[in-house]
């Protein structure tokens, strides 16, 4: 099983990762929203891009990239814009998110970055991403249901086929049994497939197990909240490290 280090982030290994998301609409609420984050000490910080009012300003963006850089360095950074159709905050079109994802790839402000499984450009988007040493988290949500067990695998197998370091993927669940869908594929992919650290989330309060039993099955990191969730189900990060802590100490 390959680890996936970013400086003295070794994500595939221990206690799973706690990601925490930036969601502010402008550059001076991102920067204190940062320094609030930076106080409970994440192990990678994500800047939901998306919700930036500027996003489509590729200017913009890259600046205010450069300043969440410099504010939360050396703290890893993922760079993720999520697409509407994937619960996300704007919609672009498929060529603006290529150039997007592409430009900052280049910028070396990123660390980490999301890359859609269904964007059509997702091959040249690896790529780029590739050839500046971004690190891939590719991804898939689905916030209407659970797919079957097999569609779940299926999906992380294809991210590892086309090169992410670290496929990941969200559903929902109508019922605790759609929890236990999204476990049973997360261990299996873990066990069976996964020569690479994975991550996989089931969302909202019946997903909540989910969030915090990544050790047991074969996720590597866990989404918790800062200032605001990104997505429905993830807990205060300071709650999720008492819990990720007392579950991986008693684990031993
Ligand atoms: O992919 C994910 C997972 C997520 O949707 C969650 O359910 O925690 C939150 C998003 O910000 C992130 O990009």
């Amino acid at each position: 099983m390959q680890v996936v280090s970013i400086r003295d982030v070794h994500i595939g290994e221990g206690i799973p990762k706690i990601i925490v998301p930036l969601m502010g609409k402008k550059e001076e609420n991102l920067l204190l929203e940062i320094r609030e984050i930076l106080q409970t000490e994440p192990d990678i910080i994500e800047w939901r891009v998306d919700v930036l009012e500027e996003v489509e300003n590729i200017a913009a963006v890259k600046q205010t990239l450069s300043a969440i850089r410099k504010e939360l360095y050396p703290i890893p950074l993922l760079f993720t814009f999520r697409s509407h159709r994937e619960g996300g905050n704007k919609i672009i079109t498929d060529a603006y998110y290529k150039q997007l994802l592409e430009e900052v790839s280049q910028t070396n402000d990123v660390d980490l970055l999301d890359v859609e499984l269904f964007s059509p450009h997702v091959n040249e988007i690896v790529e780029t991403a590739k050839n500046n040493h971004v690190t891939i988290v590719m991804s898939n949500h689905d916030f209407e249901k659970t797919p079957a067990k097999e569609e779940i695998v299926w999906r992380l197998r294809k991210m590892q086929e086309l090169g992410a370091h670290i496929p990941k993927i969200a559903v929902m669940p109508k019922t605790p049994e759609d929890v236990l869908t999204l476990l049973d594929a997360t261990y299996t992919m873990h066990t069976l497939h996964a020569d690479r650290p994975i991550i996989t989330m089931s969302m909202a309060s019946t997903g909540l197990i989910s969030r915090i039993a990544g050790e047991t099955f074969g996720s590597a990191a866990t989404f918790g909240s800062g200032k605001e969730a990104s997505a429905p189900g993830q807990i205060p990060v300071n709650e999720l490290r008492n819990v990720l802590g007392i579950l991986h100490k008693n684990m031993r």
